[in-house]
C-alpha cells in the first residue's frame, strides 16, 4: 500500500497544498514550525480520524476557514482508491470513498493502513491508560475496521450510561433522599456488557498477537538491553484467563451488578473497558515510572514497530511515518532503526536536520517551507 497524492485545503497552516508521492522513503525537510507535521498529521487522521497531537478537531482547520478538507489517494494492490475527508469543528465529518460519499466517516476506516511514531509517543509508555487504550483499538481497527463500529457502540452506551448515573447523582445531591430515576440502567448494563464484551474480546486476541512482536522489537532497537513485556490489565478479573466473547459478556454483567452501588454514590460507570490499560513491563518492572528517558524512547518505538509488523504479518503492508524522531535518538538507536524499516514500501520521515536521517533512509526529498511543499531530489 501507498499513499500517491495527499492534497489538503484549509487544513492547519495550509490554504492548499497538493504533495505528489513515491513509494520507498520521502523525507520531509524545513526549519521547525514550517508544517511538516501537519501534512502526515493528516495521513493519520485519513487512517485513524484522529489526530495523534490534539483531541478535537477545531486546531486542525487553518485558523479563519470554516472547514478543512484532506484528499488522499491510496494505490493498494494495484487500484486506486481516493478517500476525501471534510472537517468541519463541532459537526460530523462528510466523507467520501472513490468518490462516493459514505454513511458515516468511520466507513473510510481500512482504506488507509498507517503506522505513525512521533514524539508524543512517549504518552504511551509515560501517559494515562487512555493512550495506551487509543493505540489498542487503533491497532484493532487498522486490523479489522469492524471494529471501528464496535468502539462507537461502546463509547456511545458509556456516555449515555454515565450521563444517566450523573443525573440522578446530581439528583440526589441537590434533592435530599430522592434517587433520579434509574429505572433504564439495567437496560443500559446489557448494553454495556454486550458492546464491551466484543471490544474486549478483540483487544485481547489483538494483544495476544501483538505481545511478541513487542519483545521483539524492543530487543531490536534496545539492543538486547532489557525484555520487554505487555499484558491486557481489565477491570474483569475472568478477562484475565479467557478471551471468550459470551463469558467476557456474562463477566461483565456480573460486574456490573456487583459494582451497582458503588456506581450509584460516584455518579459513573466504574466497570469495563472503558476503565482497562496495556500494562508495559520491562525486565520485572513496570516501564512508567521506572524506564529512563531512553528507554521509555526506544519502548513507544517498539510499541509502533509492532504495530507495524503485525500489520505487515496480517499481509497488509502499511504506510510508516516517522514524525520528527531521529533528532532524539543516539547514532546508535538511529542505524539500528534505518535497519529495522529500510525495506517498508512507504515511508514518510520528518525531519528539520536533513544529516539526522540516517544515509539509508535518504530517498526523494521534499523542502517545506510555509504553507508550500517542493521537490528537492
Ligand atoms: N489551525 C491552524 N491554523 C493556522 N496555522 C496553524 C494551525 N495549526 C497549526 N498551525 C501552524 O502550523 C505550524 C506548526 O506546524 P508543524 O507542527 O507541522 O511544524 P513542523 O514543521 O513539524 O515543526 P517542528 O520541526 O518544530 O516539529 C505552526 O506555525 C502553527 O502556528
Amino acid at each position: 500500500m501507498h499513499v500517491r497524492r495527499l492534497e489538503l485545503v484549509d487544513f492547519r497552516s495550509y490554504e492548499r497544498v497538493v504533495v505528489d508521492l513515491e513509494p520507498g522513503a520521502s523525507v520531509l525537510v524545513g526549519p521547525n514550525g514550517v508544517g511538516k507535521t501537519n501534512l502526515v498529521e493528516a495521513l493519520g487522521y485519513v487512517a485513524t480520524l484522529g489526530s495523534h497531537r490534539v483531541a478535537t478537531d477545531a486546531p486542525l482547520v487553518r485558523m479563519g476557514a470554516g472547514a478543512a478538507v484532506i484528499r488522499c489517494e491510496i494505490v493498494h494492490g494495484g487500484r486506486e482508491l481516493l478517500v476525501e475527508l471534510e472537517i468541519v469543528p463541532g459537526k460530523a465529518n462528510r466523507a467520501r470513498l472513490g468518490r462516493s460519499p459514505v454513511r458515516r466517516s468511520r466507513d473510510v476506516l481500512g482504506a488507509l493502513r498507517l503506522v505513525l511514531f512521533a514524539p508524543e509517543d512517549l504518552e504511551l509508555v509515560r501517559g494515562d491508560p487512555a493512550e495506551r487504550r487509543r493505540y489498542l483499538d487503533d491497532l484493532l481497527v487498522a486490523r479489522l475496521p469492524r471494529f471501528a463500529g464496535v468502539r462507537a457502540d461502546y463509547e456511545r452506551v458509556v456516555k449515555q450510561r454515565n450521563a444517566l448515573l450523573r443525573s440522578a447523582y446530581l439528583a440526589r445531591k441537590t434533592g435530599g433522599n430522592r434517587g433520579g430515576d434509574l429505572s433504564t440502567l439495567d437496560v443500559w448494563d446489557a448494553h454495556l456488557a454486550r458492546h464491551g464484551a466484543e471490544l474486549l474480546a478483540g483487544r485481547l486476541a489483538l494483544v495476544g498477537a501483538l505481545a511478541p512482536h513487542v519483545t521483539k522489537a524492543y530487543d531490536a532497537v534496545a539492543a538486547g538491553r532489557g525484555a520487554a513485556g505487555i499484558a491486557y490489565r481489565s477491570t474483569l478479573e475472568a478477562a484475565d484467563t479467557t478471551p471468550d466473547r459470551a463469558a467476557l459478556e456474562a463477566g461483565l454483567a456480573a460486574a456490573l451488578a456487583a459494582a451497582r452501588q458503588s456506581e450509584v454514590d460516584r455518579g459513573m460507570t466504574l466497570v469495563g473497558p472503558h476503565r482497562d490499560d496495556l500494562a508495559l513491563t520491562l525486565g520485572p518492572l513496570p516501564a512508567k515510572g521506572y524506564a529512563s528517558h531512553g528507554e521509555s524512547w526506544s519502548y513507544a518505538l517498539a510499541l509502533r514497530l509492532a504495530a507495524y509488523d503485525l500489520l505487515r504479518a496480517d499481509g497488509i503492508e502499511p504506510v510508516l511515518v516517522l514524525d520528527d524522531v531521529f533528532a532524539e535518538l543516539d547514532n546508535g538507536r538511529r542505524e539500528r532503526l534505518a535497519e529495522l524499516v529500510g525495506s517498508a514500501t512507504q515511508m514518510l520521515v520528518t525531519c528539520a536536520v536533513a544529516e539526522d536521517v540516517p544515509e539509508g533512509l535518504r530517498g526523494a526529498r521534499f523542502t517545506v517551507s510555509e504553507g508550500a511543499v517542493c521537490r528537492a531530489g
